[in-house]
């Protein structure tokens, strides 16, 4: 129970209305127990005129009657008040699993992206959809079951001890071992659920890889390897299913047997008490009533104990998310106006999971309005150092710096709301073009979309499209080409107007023709604003007021285009060897 005690808060926060819903359940089961003494009052009437001892008819009659319509009466009322329980309690519950849920996704948002390479997606989800509906059996149906049960138990109990005491312990004989074995049995269940759980999950998981990739499996010609590993799995998913319907078919069976022996103890002692004259006949019906009525709470404390030892699990997995510290913290809430000056000192960065030393003690400076561009061989670092600048990740070793001040002490939410970043595998998403774009700046107007989209060199492809900006995107929409997408994307960072631009190799999917295009328009819109290019192509960097080039994370040579193709090197060799292409 310690990883649900996190969630007493919920419980203080709805107190009230788990209050009235307590008293409503009260309520209730006061008077669904009337019934049984009612019934049983009539028959002793009836009973009490055939042995002769009301000899007026009228009498018996008119009891009947009234008799009935309490019963009507106390039925309609009772079922209301069941009926307010379920909307105080579970209402209650489903508020508090809408609150769980936010706080989860809260806690998500501030995870940094170290977190989420090192949980899957599929995890991810699931705390927050299969967990927190797990959570939410707890404080809904565990909660009022648990609050039927001990009322209905108290009540009944106590009217039944009033009534006859030794009749009551006769039949309450077979109750212990009903709840004892429904516990048993909903454990297995729940055991054997979660098994089910697990192998639908991969199914899921296999089916949504295939779908995803089917352009491979397609041209590689591998349905049939495809079909028969989803046979398989398939079929041990459906072996799962069937253990678990031959222990889910021995719940009901078990609960109507043990009532059917509580049922029988009721005629048996409570018949020889008749005949003993001990009790009158009205008794032993009573006593089948109460039986039944008391048989489902009882059998569900073994259900509600296994929906807290679940809820238990899963509220320790949710624990151990909403516990996680964000590797990145936002340590002020001051202002911070961006000028965009960026410098390295000295910055090494080691990448926890993979222990690479992507950078090693790089150093230089781009003033705010700069234009620097990085080139080096793929994974020589170009990348890691506009993660730094964004803050995704944090140095290991050295400093950056924003307009003088350590980025760790600079307010990240004004650092990222100046940054537009163009990665190098942009995402769009499920959502019209005009929306993906909008993306960087909320309150945008067409024209600006427009504008954006036209400095991107992208206008006349989605003009070129039946709905244009208002083309979907994504699964149900339009797939876009690999250098459109890129164009977009850079059309949402434009149109941010933020003080530093990144394009990390966002151009590599365009010819070069456009490439110039853009280039030519991004040399406009980056005028004032410090701008970051990678790229493997010199076309890019040409233009930039300084260029470094990295090898294993070091700086190997920096300069200005004219310096660099006049040193031998890296950009030099570079240089040539696409002039050449281009000639040829
Ligand atoms: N988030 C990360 N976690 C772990 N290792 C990483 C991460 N990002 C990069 N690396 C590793 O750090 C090294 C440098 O990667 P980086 O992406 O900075 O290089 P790059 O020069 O941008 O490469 P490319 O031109 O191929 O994009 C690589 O060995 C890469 O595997």
């Amino acid at each position: 129970m310690k990883a649900l005690q996190y969630l007493n808060k919920y419980f203080i926060k709805y107190k009230w209305r788990l209050l009235i819903g307590i008293f409503i359940t009260i309520l209730s089961k006061i008077l669904a127990l009337q019934i049984p003494r009612i019934i049983s009052e009539s028959l002793n009437g009836v009973e009490d005129y055939i042995k002769g001892k009301n000899t007026d008819i009228s009498v018996v009659q008119n009891e009947l009657f009234w008799n009935i319509l309490t019963i009507i009466g106390v039925a309609i009322l009772a079922g209301f008040f069941t009926f307010l329980m379920r909307q105080t309690i579970i209402v209650t519950s489903r508020l508090i699993e809408f609150d769980l849920k936010n706080e989860i996704y809260q806690q998500y948002q501030k995870l940094s992206i170290n977190f989420y390479k090192k949980n899957r997606t599929g995890d991810l989800m699931n705390r927050i959809s299969e967990d927190v509906t797990k959570v939410r059996m707890y404080f809904g149906p565990a909660v009022m079951y648990t609050m039927n049960m001990l009322f209905l138990f108290i009540v009944g109990f106590t009217q039944m001890l009033k009534v006859d005491a030794k009749l009551t312990m006769y039949t309450l004989i077979p109750f212990p071992i009903l709840s004892v074995s429904i516990f048993i049995i909903s454990k297995i269940i729940n055991k054997k659920s979660t098994i089910v759980q697990v192998y639908l999950s991969k199914l899921t998981t296999y089916n949504q890889e295939f779908f995803s990739g089917i352009n491979v499996v397609k041209s590689y010609g591998i349905e049939p390897v495809v079909i028969s590993n989803f046979d398989e799995l398939a079929d041990q998913s459906k072996q799962k299913n069937i253990d678990l319907s031959k222990v889910q078919a021995l719940f009901f069976p078990l609960m109507i047997l043990l009532i059917g022996i509580s049922n029988l103890m009721v005629i048996y002692v409570g018949g020889q008490q008749y005949i003993n004259g001990e009790i009158q006949i009205g008794v032993i019906a009573e006593f089948i009533i109460y039986v039944n009525m008391l048989t489902w709470p009882v059998a569900v404390v073994g259900w509600v104990t296994s929906i807290v030892q679940t809820a238990e699990a899963s509220q320790k997995r949710i624990n151990e998310f909403l516990q996680e510290v964000p590797e990145i913290q936002n340590h002020t809430t001051e202002a911070f106006n961006v000028k965009g000056k960026v410098e390295f000192e000295n910055v090494s960065i080691t990448y926890d999971d993979t222990n690479i030393e992507a950078l090693k003690g790089i150093s230089f400076t781009v003033d705010a309005g700069e234009t620097i561009a990085i080139l080096g061989k793929t994974g020589s670092g170009k990348s890691s150092i506009v993660n730094l600048v964004s803050r995704l990740y944090d140095t290991t070793d050295g400093e950056v710096k924003i307009d003088g001040s350590p980025i760790k002490k600079v307010n990240l939410d004004a650092l990222r709301s100046e940054i537009g970043f163009v990665p190098q595998d942009p995402f769009l998403f499920s959502d019209t073009i005009s929306n993906n774009i909008k993306f960087g700046k909320e309150n945008a107007t067409h024209e600006e979309i427009v504008d954006a989209a036209k400095k991107a060199v992208v206008h006349d492809n989605i003009i070129g499209f039946k709905d244009g900006y208002e083309t979907i995107l994504g699964e149900r929409g339009v797939t876009l080409s690999g250098g459109q997408k890129q164009r977009v994307s850079i059309a949402r960072a434009i149109i941010k107007t933020p003080k530093i631009l990144i394009f990390d190799d966002c151009l590599s999917a365009v010819d070069t023709e456009t490439e110039e295009r853009i280039l030519g328009n991004l040399e406009q819109v980056s005028k004032d604003k410090t701008t970051f290019i990678i790229s493997h192509r010199v076309s890019s960097a040409k233009n930039a007021d300084k260029i470094i080039i990295l090898d294993e994370g070091k700086i190997i040579q920096q300069g200005t285009h004219n310096q660099l193709i006049n040193q031998k090197g890296y950009y030099k060799d570079l240089y040539e060897q696409q002039l050449l292409e281009k000639e040829m």
